[in-house]
């Protein structure tokens, strides 16, 4: 496992219950930064290789496995090569979309995206933000980026009242994130995706055993409330950050702090007996 932080004892016993009763285990990720290692080029990034056979391997072993990711949810699927994981549920753009067996669920993007899409290029000329500021259109979402920039945390701050005022406009929200800050609709977080996931499990009842959550960004702090509020109910969980030096509202709140995708990719192999 190699963990650079020691577990909580709240972690261990999250541990301990998935072990106990790992068919009744869901285990959720995030795809950016947990599985896939950051790089400049969002359309370059691509899932640790040993991510997807980690991933089938423990599919058939445990309750359910979904990744959570502020992506399109077939993007995701593409760059983490996904598609043939029996069982995987991917939940794109913060929950709004669904990919499950090849099936794909989009909803209609509400009209302030487009009204972003539109505004956004005249901030950033009107603003003097840097030619290495990009927008990705997501569909659902534009994604402001910074992280090619000389000074990218600077260039973020300098955007972000406007970028606050501009959705606030158009009825979005802004998702701040790793040099990014993303404009997309409210109503919807990574906590709330994770719970209704949960939850439309066995609508019948009985609960799961454990419910991990593996992240390393801001917009993964909801699933961390979701773990808490289950833990709170009874429900033992597991919170893993995978660490870097960019953020480290996660590593505060984890119960286990790894190092990166490689790390997180490490912990798979060791969650259940081979
Ligand atoms: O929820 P996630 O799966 O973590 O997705 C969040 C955003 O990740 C992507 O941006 C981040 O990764 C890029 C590629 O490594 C990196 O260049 C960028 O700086 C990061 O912020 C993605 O481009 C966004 O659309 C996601 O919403």
């Amino acid at each position: 496992m190699n963990p650079s932080h020691p577990l909580t004892a709240a972690g261990a016993a999250g541990l301990d219950a998935l072990r106990d009763d790992p068919a009744r285990a869901v285990l959720g990720f995030d795809f950016d930064g947990t599985l896939a290692p950051i790089v400049d080029d969002p359309a370059a990034a691509r899932a640790h290789p040993e991510a997807a056979p980690a991933l089938a391997g423990l599919a058939p072993r445990v309750g359910a496995l979904v990744i959570i990711t502020g992506r399109p949810a077939a993007v995701a699927v593409e760059y983490g090569g996904f598609a043939g994981i029996d069982g995987l549920v991917v939940l794109g753009q913060y929950g709004l979309e669904r990919w499950e067996s090849g099936e794909l669920t989009v909803p209609e993007p509400p009209p302030g995206v487009a009204e972003a899409r539109a505004k956004v290029p005249e901030i950033l000329k009107a603003s003097g933000a840097p030619a290495e500021v990009f927008v990705e259109d997501k569909g659902q979402a534009l994604a402001v980026h910074t992280r090619r920039c000389a000074e990218p945390q600077v260039a973020l701050e300098r955007l972000r009242g406007l970028l606050d005022a501009l959705a606030e406009r158009a009825g979005l929200v802004v998702e701040p994130g790793r040099f990014v800050l993303e404009l997309r609709p409210p109503g919807m977080d990574k906590g709330r995706a994770l719970r209704d996931f949960v939850d439309g499990l066995r609508p019948g009842g009985g609960g799961p055993s454990a419910v991990l959550f593996a992240g390393d960004d801001l917009g993964d702090l909801a699933a961390y409330d979701a773990v808490d509020a289950y833990r709170a109910e009874g429900v033992p969980g597991v919170k893993v950050c995978s660490g870097s030096a960019e953020v480290t509202a996660l590593a505060e709140r984890a119960d286990l702090v790894v190092d990166g995708p490689a790390g997180v990719v490490g912990l798979l192999g060791t969650l259940l007996p081979a």
